[in-house]
């Protein structure tokens, strides 16, 4: 049987990473830090994914396991020296954590003279997810650990799309998932040609495909919610049935949608246009419930440079294309209080200290003067 050792065994890597992989017949070593499902991974081996759509279908996987990189790290390392493919889901502040194990479990590896090509995928919403985590690994190899790493160790970048809320069930390990799914990896970017994942597409350039789910699904999805928030509400859905908050994301999509035409000559205005209104479905899905907090979770990321507004933002402005909605959007994240998500407090303690400008500077990371000045008007026509 193939193994698998796949990094995060929460939402989106149980919910669908597993599904996937499992269904191609793998057997998954999870690693994660949270003791309560690890241990109940290990108890069971098999839990249960529940489709929010009409009729709840359920979907088991089994042949799980789970490794506690904190506590056994050697476990890992030995994992990943025999491992038939390696992926994460956990996040784009994490890759860089996880990265000196994965460098291990690459020179044991090589060490035990293993020569089947790797692939190391990482499901993460951001551009360039794998090859920024082969950076970060690389920091760790040694010469003759690149040199093997440059051989048989491919980093493919990939798209991935599925919502999948905060769980709240008595189960740590049960998962409740939307119906619709797309994985993307990008096929240019691997060294295993030979294992190919049934519902996964493998394309020759990714770069179309993650930026239409960034700045479609990502884009839309933190417009809802950081409109939705300013606006009072607590939930995606309850936000998306006020006409404001809806009109927000429609506004904010149809000036991505303009950018990503300018872009890529590939893509077609009205299946563009199909494919952003099904994103804007699938967050008023009567079945889930996700919180505004997981969607607008970790502002200062979302605020980034490459991040779902202000590269966008950035690149339209380059075309001369109109990124109003989103530049308003912009404002209101700046006012985003929530106690509970450590960068959303660092954020409301930077504004209180230091002056608005500077503040915009540090998390953009942008440098034209002119949009600078646009954000820090956006953040005022805000003030209440
Ligand atoms: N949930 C979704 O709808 C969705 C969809 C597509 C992509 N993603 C992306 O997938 C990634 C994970 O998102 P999620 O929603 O599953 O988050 P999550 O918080 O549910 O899962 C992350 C997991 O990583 C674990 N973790 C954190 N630090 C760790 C460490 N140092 N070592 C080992 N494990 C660690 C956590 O314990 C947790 O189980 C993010 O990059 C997210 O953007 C999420
Ligand atoms: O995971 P984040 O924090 O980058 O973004 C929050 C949500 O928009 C995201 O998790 C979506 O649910 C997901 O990307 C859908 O495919």
């Amino acid at each position: 049987m193939m193994e698998a050792v796949h990094f995060g065994a929460g939402n989106i890597g149980r919910g669908f990473i597993g599904e996937t992989l499992a269904a191609n017949g793998f057997k998954i070593n999870f690693v994660d830090v949270n003791e309560t499902i690890i241990n109940a991974l290990n108890q069971r081996g098999e839990y249960t994914i529940t489709l929010a759509a009409p009729g709840e279908k359920k979907i088991h996987v089994d042949n799980v396991d789970g490794l506690n990189n904190a506590k056994d790290p050697e476990a890992v390392v030995k994992a990943i020296a025999q491992a038939d493919l390696v992926t994460t889901a956990i996040g784009p502040k994490i890759l860089p954590i996880i990265a000196p194990l994965i460098a291990q479990g690459l020179q044991a590896r090589a060490a035990a003279n293993n020569h089947q090509p790797l692939d190391v995928i990482a499901c993460e919403n951001m551009i360039g997810g794998s090859q920024s985590l082969k950076k970060s690994v690389y920091e760790h190899l040694d010469d003759a650990g690149k040199t093997f790493a440059d051989t048989y160790v491919g980093f493919p970048n990939a798209a991935v799309d599925r919502i999948v809320p905060q769980q709240k069930h008595d189960d740590p390990l049960a998962v409740s998932v939307e119906d619709f799914k797309e994985w993307v990896v990008d096929e240019s970017q691997m060294k295993n040609h030979d294992l190919k994942l049934k519902t996964v597409d493998y394309v020759p350039d990714l770069e179309p495909y993650i930026e239409r789910k960034l700045f479609s699904v990502n884009t839309g999805h933190a417009t809802t919610a950081y409109t939705g928030k300013y606006l009072g509400y607590t939930t995606i859905g309850e936000a998306i049935k006020d006409p404001k908050v809806f009109n927000q994301a429609k506004g904010a999509l149809a000036e991505t949608r303009s950018l990503l035409l300018a872009e890529f000559k590939n893509f077609d205005e009205k299946e563009l246009e199909t494919y952003q209104n099904r994103v804007l479905q699938r967050f008023q899905n009567p079945y889930i419930s996700d919180d505004i907090s997981r969607v607008a979770r970790t502002p200062i990321r979302k605020l980034g440079y490459n991040e779902r507004f202000i590269r966008p933002i950035r690149e339209l402005k380059e075309r001369g294309l109109d990124y109003s909605v989103l530049m308003d959007t912009v404002g209101m994240m700046f006012h985003y209080v929530e106690p509970n998500d450590a960068e959303a407090v660092k954020l409301q303690a930077m504004l209180k200290d230091q002056p608005l400008v500077d503040v915009i500077k540090e998390v953009t990371g942008l440098k034209d003067a002119a949009l600078i000045d646009e954000v820090e008007a956006s953040v005022k026509s805000k003030d209440r």
